[in-house]
């Protein structure tokens, strides 16, 4: 089932910034991306091509989850994904729940770095094929409201050889507000030049 579709925890705001962006869709310049709980590779063969030397907990394998699916609905991570293929950008709308407080009122500062590392993570590996983050810089420069509506744009900035590097910066609805800026190094684990549909990808990585 497709997670970064509307559901009823969604607030107002959320659901705008969606409808916004589907309607930028309809001539195919962005495009959605959808998200599964577990289109996880669920087959150690599939992960030991990417990651040989792995040693992976055979059992617990069958049991994998993308980790911002896991909450029930609205108390987590409530997002949804563009991407702009001409100019090699994703979106993220992102709706932080109750369950991801840091300090009062507020989210936990892993928690933003987890939708970063997401949405850098989904623009790299559009980009470049099957990558891994190697480095991630974060500024924390205001604090995110629990439940607020956030938009997190990110982009490639340059690609040397399996290196991609990135940034984005999360801002507030009205874009006014400047919370947070990151910019990360992500590594290619296969030579994969051309942009693969992100589905097949999504196969091994999910989104
Ligand atoms: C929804 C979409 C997906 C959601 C998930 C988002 C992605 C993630 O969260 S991935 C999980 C977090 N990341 C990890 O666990 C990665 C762990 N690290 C690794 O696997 C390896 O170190 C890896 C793959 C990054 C690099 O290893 P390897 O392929 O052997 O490259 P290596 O030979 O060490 O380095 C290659 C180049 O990158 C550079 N490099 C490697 N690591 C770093 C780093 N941390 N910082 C800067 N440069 C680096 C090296 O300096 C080298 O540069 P040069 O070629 O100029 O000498």
């Amino acid at each position: 089932m497709d997670l970064s579709l509307p559901n009823p925890s969604w607030s107002k705001d959320m659901r705008l910034l969606f409808d916004q962006f589907m309607k930028k869709s309809e001539d195919g310049s962005w495009k959605h991306l959808p998200s599964y709980k577990n289109k996880f590779s669920r087959r150690i063969e599939d992960i030991k091509v990417f990651f040989p030397d792995a040693k992976l907990i055979k059992e617990k394998i069958s049991q994998a989850q993308l980790f911002p699916r896991n909450f029930e609905e609205g108390l987590g991570f409530e997002y949804a994904m563009f991407h702009n293929h001409a100019e090699d950008r994703t979106v993220c709308i992102f709706q932080g729940g109750p369950y991801l407080q840091g300090a009062p009122g507020f989210l936990h500062g892993g928690a933003i770095a987890t939708m970063i590392d997401s949405t850098l993570g989904m623009t790299a590996l559009i980009a470049g094929g099957i990558v891994m983050t190697a480095n991630l810089n974060i500024n924390f420069k205001r604090p995110i409201p629990l439940c607020s509506v956030v938009v997190i744009n990110s982009q490639v900035d340059k690609v040397e050889g399996r290196k991609l590097f990135l940034s984005c910066n999360i801002r507030s609805v009205d874009e006014q507000t400047l919370y947070s800026e990151a910019t990360s190094k992500n590594l290619c684990l296969f030579w994969v030049w051309f942009s693969l549909s992100y589905i097949s990808l999504g196969f091994v990585f999910g989104v």
